[in-house]
């Protein structure tokens, strides 16, 4: 009998099972020689022609246009990373492809999925509870730890160059918009600038608004400004009814026009009164007003984002007003400084040198557009993880430290599981592995001896020992400083095994319409899609390796 409508296609079985399974190890495939300090980048040339040179795992996958239904999955594992932690995107996608793989062996020598599955939890589960063990303590005022941790998610993406300074602004900003509610790195704002090199980047205690001062005949800065912030129009409201003036002789046109001045002056003696020395408004300010602002030696901002201001009240201390009329005195904030800069060619109104800003804004400063969009994302990396780091204050050693030890300890815990599931448990372990072999490939060294040796380091209890990728040396990655918070590792070893897991469950694929673009391979229109059945990426026209660190 047929169930089925005409176009539908419909795969089962082990043929559903390895077609998904080489789909997601595809996807682990396309990031795995950009992971660590010696990773290389990746060039991302879409559709309309324009590049992206990126090391970002979760960066790339997005920009691939994935369209494989199983893959997808899989870049859902880096997209949860970036989410949760905002960094080891590219880590958690590489586990979830070698936990596919080593599930692949497992499948052929009729272990069934559901064991593998349930193997696989039990092996996460345990692995989280060696990490949690594990961990180091990190707190607040241990800024030495923290510029560390921000450092280390830098490594590799092009920010070398400046990478203590940066981690510095980094730390300084996140430590910054910290308050009771928590930490919502949004209030740290970027602001990308070509031109100049990376280490004239800075940090700005408060907000930069991409205006300029209404009037030329305003100052250009204004020094300990008491600072208005109004989501409202200086301006005259036209009546609501369309009202009909008959002006029957000079004088009462003249009389209507003193009249709407006089109501502009008002407006601005509302601002004065208050002690208002700069004034932000979200809609429009009248020339008129904008003539008797000038006179009183106000700075006034128009049409500001609604976003501006809010920024603005946070990084002030002041509040958005949504009508003039209601505003006091202590609704305005303060600065040490208003004005207007210039900042690579553009001119800009900058509000800083505030004491305690919840706000800040960092300046990121490049040779070249592409050199800038990668340093923000690497800043980005590294806000997410000092924030993760002052969250939950916990931390490990980087270099494939967590993975090696996890490698040993859920091997010894397999003993423990029994059964078929032992079998599954040790292909997890095995799994991680995949992380120091990585790193070492990727570093140029032999993956066998650096394995071989990390192991051994570990088996004499150096939990901290770990790959450094410059020299191949085996060292202690605690004292070394190359550390990563707690939560980089759970989330990924976490995201991934349910990816791995959900993928393996699967033995039916029933797709409306034609899947073939992703399944066959090779004939897809963008390139991007993993070829299925035929392993490998299908035509990845505009993938190229580039030169390592910039
Ligand atoms: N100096 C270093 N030496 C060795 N390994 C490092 C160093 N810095 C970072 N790493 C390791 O590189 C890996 C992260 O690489 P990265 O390319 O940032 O990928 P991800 O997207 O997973 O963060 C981690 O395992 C981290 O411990
Ligand atoms: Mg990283």
């Amino acid at each position: 009998m047929i169930i089925l409508g005409e176009d539908s296609q419909r795969t089962s079985g082990q043929d559903a099972q390895s077609m998904n399974i080489t789909a997601g190890k595809a996807v682990a495939e396309a990031v795995r020689t950009t992971l660590g300090p010696k990773g290389m980048d990746k060039m991302l040339v879409d559709s309309g022609g324009q590049v992206v040179v990126t090391n970002d795992g979760v960066t790339i996958l997005k920009e691939m246009d994935i369209d494989h239904p199983a893959a997808n999955m899989i870049v859902e594992v880096s997209e949860t990373q970036e989410d949760e932690v905002g960094d080891g995107t590219t880590t958690a996608v590489i586990i979830a492809g070698e936990l596919l793989d080593q599930a692949e062996d497992l499948l052929e020598s009729d272990v069934h999925a559901t064991t593998v599955a349930q193997g696989y939890r039990q092996a996460a589960e345990k692995a989280k509870e060696v990490l949690e063990d594990n961990a180091i303590e990190v707190t607040e005022d241990d800024r030495e730890t923290l510029q560390k941790i921000a450092a280390t998610a830098m490594t590799g993406k092009g920010a070398e160059s400046a990478k203590d300074l940066l981690a510095e602004l980094v730390v300084n900003a996140v430590l910054a918009v910290k308050d009771e509610g928590g930490i919502d790195t949004d209030n740290v704002s970027i602001e990308k600038v070509v031109g100049g090199t990376i280490d004239n980047s800075e940090l700005v205690e408060g907000v930069i608004v991409d205006k300029e001062r209404v009037d030329e005949n305003m100052p250009y800065a204004v020094e300990d400004a008491n600072i208005a912030i109004l989501d409202d129009a200086l301006e005259v409201r036209e009546t609501e009814i369309d009202a009909e003036v008959n002006v029957t002789d000079p004088d009462q046109l003249q009389q209507f026009l003193d009249q709407e001045e006089k109501q502009l002056k008002e407006m601005v003696d509302k601002l004065v009164e208050v002690g208002a020395d700069a004034v932000f408004v979200g809609d429009g300010i009248d020339d008129m007003a904008q003539h008797y602002l000038a006179k009183e030696g106000i700075l006034a901002v128009r049409r500001a984002k609604s976003s501006d201001l809010k920024r603005l009240a946070r990084a002030t201390g002041g509040r958005v007003v949504s009508s003039l009329d209601d505003i006091e005195a202590d609704d305005l904030g303060f600065a040490g400084s208003v004005g207007q800069k210039d900042v690579g060619g553009d001119e800009r109104i900058f509000v800083e040198d505030v004491e305690d800003a919840k706000s800040v804004t960092l300046i990121l400063r490049g040779g070249t557009e592409h050199v800038v969009d990668e340093l923000e994302r690497a800043i980005e990396d590294s806000l997410g993880v000092v924030r993760t780091t002052l969250e939950d204050g916990k931390v490990l050693p980087g270099g494939g430290a967590p993975e090696t030890e996890l490698s040993l300890q859920l091997r010894e815990f397999a003993d423990s599981v029994g059964g078929r599931e032992q079998l599954a448990v040790e292909a997890f372990a095995e799994a991680l592995d995949i992380i120091p072999r990585t790193l070492a490939e990727n570093a140029g060294l032999d993956p066998i001896d650096s394995l071989v040796d990390l192991r051994s380091r570990h088996d004499g209890g150096e939990f901290a020992a770990g790959l450094d990728a410059y020299t191949g040396e085996v060292i202690d990655m605690e004292q070394e400083g190359v550390v990563e918070p707690l939560r980089v590792k759970t989330q990924a070893i976490e995201s991934a095994t349910e990816a791995a897991v959900m993928i393996l469950r699967i033995d039916d694929v029933i797709a409306a319409g034609d899947l073939s673009g992703g399944q066959t391979g090779g004939d897809d229109d963008e390139g991007g899609a993993p070829g299925g059945m035929g392993g490998g990426m299908g035509g990845m026209g505009g993938m190229g390796g580039m030169g390592g660190a910039m």
